[in-house]
């Protein structure tokens, strides 16, 4: 058996719609080797719900490599899982990049990572988890006809996600119908200049306006109606000591941008706002991830 550690991820960043991502300091961790038939063990996060059969979301991305090299052989996987799952936290993306490398690695590299995001795009439908998830740090990504595109860049190593994650799930199928087929030239364009200084901001690892560079109108505010409370910590977190807040992914999650003394304090905060809206949530002060899926 081989073992792999796949960090979770935040997508999107305020208004990097489908381009934006960050590798969190939060871990599952794969095992995977050939088996007489096929077997799927999980511990930790969803292990009530998960399927254990070859429908499992690691099998299927397991087995996409294994079709690919031509290798008709089973899959024993064992899975714990520490990213909650459907909450906004890449947990998909995790399972997809995990199994595909860690198939990878047992038909002896077939595959280079470019291929690898490849499939894991058309897997998950969309590369702002899978890259970060698979290379770690701050990373824009896209697609162009049939290649991901992409670049990654460190986080500044002081900064903290303060991600505060409700109770109940969103799946991103959900999330992703409630959103419009057409959006308003004017909202376009708030997005585009937020999403160019977002990333100069993160490149020069200077926070300032950091708030301003967060927000978004291409789907927060669609999203919102989801994810009562929502909006009220997003308007909230910067009094409180954040440099910013926004969805994370496709939700329910919220992330704050902070430093560490702040971070308990915003995290209780964010708790709070749930709490008043009747939902019951946790939080967790992650660091950034900066090597993305990598084996032990
Ligand atoms: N450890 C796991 N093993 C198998 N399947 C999983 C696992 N974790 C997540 N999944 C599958 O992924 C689905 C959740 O993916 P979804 O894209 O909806 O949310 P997410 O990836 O957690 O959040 P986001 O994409 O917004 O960051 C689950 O419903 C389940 O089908
Ligand atoms: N960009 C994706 C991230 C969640 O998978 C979305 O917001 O739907």
């Amino acid at each position: 058996m081989i073992k792999i550690q796949v960090p979770a991820t935040t997508a999107n960043f305020g208004p990097g719609f489908d381009c934006l991502g960050a590798s969190l300091g939060l871990y599952n961790y794969i095992e995977m080797g050939f088996s007489d038939e096929p077997i799927v063990e999980v511990r930790g996060e969803g292990k009530e719900e998960i399927p254990t059969d070859e429908t499992n979301l690691v099998y299927q991305a397991g087995l996409k490599v294994l079709e690919l090299a031509g290798v008709d052989k089973h899959l024993k996987i064992v899975l714990e899982n520490n990213i909650p799952i459907a909450r906004g936290l890449g947990s998909s993306a995790a399972c997809i990049v995990g199994g595909l490398k860690a198939a990878n690695r047992l038909v002896g590299d077939a595959f280079d990572n470019i291929e690898l995001i490849r499939i894991a795009t058309q897997m998950e439908g969309h590369p702002d988890n899978v890259v970060p998830a698979t290379f770690g740090g701050f990373c824009l990504s896209m697609i162009h006809e049939n290649r991901i595109i992409y670049k990654t860049f460190p986080m500044p190593f002081w900064l903290q996600f303060v991600v505060c994650i409700p109770e109940f799930e969103l799946k991103t199928e959900d999330a992703r119908k409630i959103l419009p087929k057409e959006i308003k030239f004017q909202d376009a364009v708030f997005n585009i200049g937020r999403v160019a200084m977002l990333v100069a901001a993160m490149a020069r690892g200077d926070f300032t306006d950091m708030d301003i560079f967060c927000q978004d109108r291409l789907h927060q505010p669609y999203r919102s109606r989801l994810i009562p409370g929502m909006d009220e910590i997003l308007a909230t977190v910067r009094s409180k000591g954040a440099y910013a807040g926004f969805l994370s992914g496709s939700g329910p999650s919220v992330v704050c941008l902070s430093l560490r003394e702040r971070s308990d304090a915003l995290g209780e905060h964010m708790v709070e706002i749930f709490s008043k809206n009747g939902i019951k949530s946790s939080y967790k002060v992650l660091s950034p991830d900066s090597t993305g899926a990598r084996f032990l």
